[in-house]
Order: structure tokens, then sequence, then C-alpha cells
């Protein structure tokens, strides 16, 4: 029998040194692995403690990864138990990118606008 954990359990594992992610309801232990990941160990990151299955498939892995994320298996989810909304701290990080992309997008209207003038 497989190990079983609650969604509640697999949310608590969601820091850098302990990092699981749900992939087709089943729980994997990516806290090593993320630091080899060729897509970065941020995107995985993000994820930590939840359902990353849409994620996972969009991007298409190769059956080489998918060979690799079978190596990292630990058991599975526990379908019954109450679904868990992992809520991420906003960091002053991702605040002030937020508001770098704010002003880039204000000055390229800026610019436009000023285009517009100038050829009118
Ligand atoms: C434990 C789960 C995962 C494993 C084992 C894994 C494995 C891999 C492997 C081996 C590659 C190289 C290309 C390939 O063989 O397909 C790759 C690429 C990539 N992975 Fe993952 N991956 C995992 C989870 C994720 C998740 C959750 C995301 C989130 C979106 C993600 C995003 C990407 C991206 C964007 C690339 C492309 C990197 C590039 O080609 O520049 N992966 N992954």
């Amino acid at each position: 029998m497989p190990q079983v954990y609650s969604y509640q359990e697999v949310a608590e594992h969601n820091g850098p040194e302990n990092c699981w992610i749900i992939i087709d309801d089943k729980v994997y232990d990516v806290s090593q692995f993320k630091d080899e990941h060729p897509g970065g160990d941020e995107i995985i990151m993000d994820l930590g403690g939840q359902d990353a299955t849409d994620s996972f498939v969009d991007i298409g892995h190769s059956d080489e990864a998918l060979k690799l994320l079978k190596t990292l298996y630990i058991g599975d989810v526990d379908k019954t138990s109450e679904p868990v909304v992992v809520k991420k701290a906003v960091t002053s990080e991702s605040q002030s990118q937020g508001s770098a992309t704010l002003v880039m997008i204000l000055a390229v209207v800026m610019l436009g606008v000023a285009y517009y003038l100038l050829n009118e």
C-alpha cells in the first residue's frame, strides 16, 4: 500500500527544504530535484505544496522527464481530504517586480501617445 497524504499535509511542504508537489493525484518530493530542474527551481518552488498537474502537462515534458518524475514519487494524495488553497506570501521582491512592470507599461503607453502627437 502506498503512503497516503492529505492535501493539508502536502500543502505544509511548500518551503525550499521541504518541497512536495502533486501530479495526477500522486505526491512527489522535489526538494532536491528542483535545483537540477532544467526549467529552473523557481517555477517548481512556486507550485510547492500544490497540484502541479496542469503546469507539468502544459509544458509537454519528455518521456525522460516522466521517468525522472517516477523516481521522486513518495505516495498518493487522499482525494477525500479537504482541498487546501496555498497562499504565497507577497514578498517585497514580487511587489517591486509588479510595479516595475507597471512602469514599463506606462512608459510604452506614453511613448505611443508622444509618437501619435508628433505625427499629427
Ligand atoms: C517533478 C516534476 C518535474 C520534472 C521531473 C521535470 C523535469 C523536466 C525535464 C527533464 C526537463 C527537460 C526537458 C524535458 O525533458 O522535457 C524539464 C523542462 C522544463 N520544465 Fe520541468 N519538470 C517537472 C516539473 C515542472 C513543473 C511543475 C513546471 C512548471 C511549469 C516545469 C516547467 C518546465 C519548463 C518551463 C521546462 C523547459 C526548460 C527549457 O527547455 O528551457 N517543470 N522539466
